[in-house]
């Protein structure tokens, strides 16, 4: 442990491959039986079919939720920030949704340095809040609002805004009728307690504000209009109101909007005016812990010269995030709970003992195997010997009306990069099956997983072909179940005589598969760990590239 040498040993027994290793993630690719709801069971799968069948050795389970994960319990599901932190780690790191339960509990976030610089305005003026109103746990959690809340009321916070993103990704569509009802029932019991605080504006997450790794910013754009400006096409007194009548459909027979999708909205007072806009003097802060869909907000809020949409106007405010977002840019400069540290990551061993890296998705998912997987750093280690190639994704488009994506796109570019014999790795995402598992469409995500398992194929004998090397794995379920069941029969749940559909993660464990011709002789699986997890994929790369594994990191799958 310790020390800053990178340079990693050979390994004993596997040389150094002449040929590139190649790693897939699939992005929500869970293993379940097979069942009328799981989409992947349902697809055309003839490639990780044989993967699961023909290979005993080579192919395994790998848990991937809870505290395999750094989450706070194993009732949490998994998630693509701490699946490919822990994937591209090789370790299992706290995570940002543990952190911030400490520093609540504990109450130690209200006497740290980001509280410090944003009370003194929050008590003076407004103190607003922007954030996924959701009990998901994976931008954030309804319970750590709260207690935010809460502990600003105490401390003497007379004013606070609430700015409220609608999930129905990572929970059930429809929650969020609940959700605003017990938020505008909490802060209403502030009232006596001589605190004015209201719900000041709000939209469904894929159209307001959490856009991620700038696929569109007018999402963004759209956020702080209603956010900061109070502006929005929908303005209503009152918030429960306000998405009761966005989700229904615009005319009779038409489709209900889903909780991601509803349009921004305003909350003003009886003479029309915005109740909570943004002013100069304000506190702001973002209540999300998970970084990808809040750092275009925080460089809106942060940076002076910014010209990624016109602001129009750009309060001085003071602004922190939950966490620090970005390391490297010290995005946002304040922040309430110091975030995750992860460091000596299998891509820093690996750049600094010379191998070469080709990592590529479409925009979507792109920083999941850069970003997140490099252990929250968005820039290369080296740029001489890492190639980061995104491929931009579809935009303002529900993905189950392309369940294909930008799939074909990323199959050819990673077939050149094998065939160009520049790189010795290539490391690609296919966010297929969790993207169209998000929207609840069962027949686009079974067509999205037929097509990804076609990408694998194409990609494997791509392999073959060179004579390399492959590891297939995922991050966290989802598309393997698309139905919310009781938790003790897993029968499905019903309403209305209808299905409730899921649209988020799952608990389930997650496959992992080597082989390829260049893989050394007699290296298989072990079979000797307790509990398998993600981040025992990142040593196992490291040895699968000729290397000893650092002793920072948990053990490797592999027996050679
Ligand atoms: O941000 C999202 O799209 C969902 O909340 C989680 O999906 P991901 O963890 O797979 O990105
Ligand atoms: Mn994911
Ligand atoms: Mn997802």
């Amino acid at each position: 442990m310790g020390g800053t040498n990178f340079q990693l040993k050979p390994h004993s027994k596997i040389p150094k491959p002449q040929k590139p290793l190649l790693v897939v993630v699939l992005d929500g690719w869970g293993q379940a039986a097979d069942d009328e709801y799981n989409a992947i069971s349902r697809a055309e799968t003839p490639c990780m079919d044989s993967l699961r069948e023909s290979r005993p050795e080579k192919w395994m389970l790998l848990k991937a939720h809870g505290t395999a994960v750094g989450l706070p319990s194993d009732d949490d599901m998994g998630n693509s920030e701490v699946g490919h932190n822990a994937l591209g780690a090789g370790q299992v790191v706290s995570q940002g949704a543990s952190l911030v339960d400490k520093s609540l509990e504990t109450g130690q976030l209200f006497n740290l340095d980001g509280w410090k610089y944003l009370e003194p305005a929050a008590k003076e003026h407004t103190l607003h809040l922007i954030g996924l109103l959701s009990d998901g746990g994976v931008h954030s959690r309804y319970d750590q609002l709260w207690l935010l809340i809460q502990g600003a009321a105490e401390r003497g916070v007379k004013r606070i805004r609430v700015h409220t993103l609608t999930d129905g990704r990572d929970t059930e569509d429809g929650t969020s009728v609940k959700f605003m009802e017990q938020l505008q029932k909490d802060l209403k019991s502030l009232e006596g307690k001589g605190c004015d605080a209201r719900i000041a504006s709000g939209g469904g997450r894929m159209i307001t504000t959490m856009d991620r790794y700038e696929s569109d910013w007018n999402v963004v754009k759209r956020g702080w209009e209603a956010h900061v400006l109070g502006e929005a096409p929908n303005k209503f007194k009152d918030p429960v109101d306000a998405i009761k009548t966005l989700k229904k459909p615009k005319e009779a027979g038409g489709k209900p909007v889903s909780d991601q999708w509803i349009p921004p909205f305003v909350i003003v007072d009886d003479d029309g005016q915005a109740v909570g806009t943004i002013q100069d003097g304000d506190a702001v802060a973002i209540f999300n812990f998970r970084a990808d869909r809040v750092v275009e907000l925080s460089k809106a809020f942060e940076y002076k010269d910014f010209k990624q949409f016109d602001r129009k106007r750009y309060p001085d405010v003071r602004f922190a995030g939950m966490m620090q977002y970005d390391g490297e840019l010290k995005l946002p400069k304040h922040f309430l709970v110091p975030p995750p540290a992860i460091s000596r990551t299998t891509g820093e061993f690996l750049a600094r003992s010379g191998v070469s890296t080709f990592a590529c998705s479409e925009s979507q998912k792109i920083g999941h195997v850069t970003f997140f997987w490099n252990g929250n750093r968005a820039a290369p280690f080296d740029s001489k010997l890492e190639t980061f190639h995104e491929v931009p994704s579809d935009q303002n488009i529900p993905f189950n009306e392309k369940p294909a994506m930008q799939s074909a796109k990323i199959t050819a570019l990673g077939i050149e990069a094998l065939k160009s014999g520049k790189y010795d790795q290539v490391r690609l995402n296919f966010p297929n099956p969790d993207m169209v598992g998000h929207t609840g469409d069962l027949e686009a995500t079974i067509s999205a997983c037929s097509t990804v398992d076609k990408c694998v194929k194409e990609l494997l004998e791509a392999v073959e072909e060179v004579g390399g090397s492959w590891l297939v794995t995922a991050d966290h379920g989802n598309a393997e179940d698309m139905v919310q069941r009781d938790k003790k029969t897993g029968k499905p749940l019903m309403a209305d005589g209808q299905p409730r559909i899921l649209t988020s993660h799952t608990l389930n464990p997650v496959p992992v598969a080597i082989g390829g011709p260049g893989l050394a002789k007699g290296v298989k699986f072990r079979t000797d760990l307790k509990e398998p997890g993600l981040a025992n994929v990142g040593p196992t790369i490291i040895n699968l590239l000729g290397f000893e594994a650092p002793d920072n990191m948990v053990p490797t799958l592999l027996s050679a």
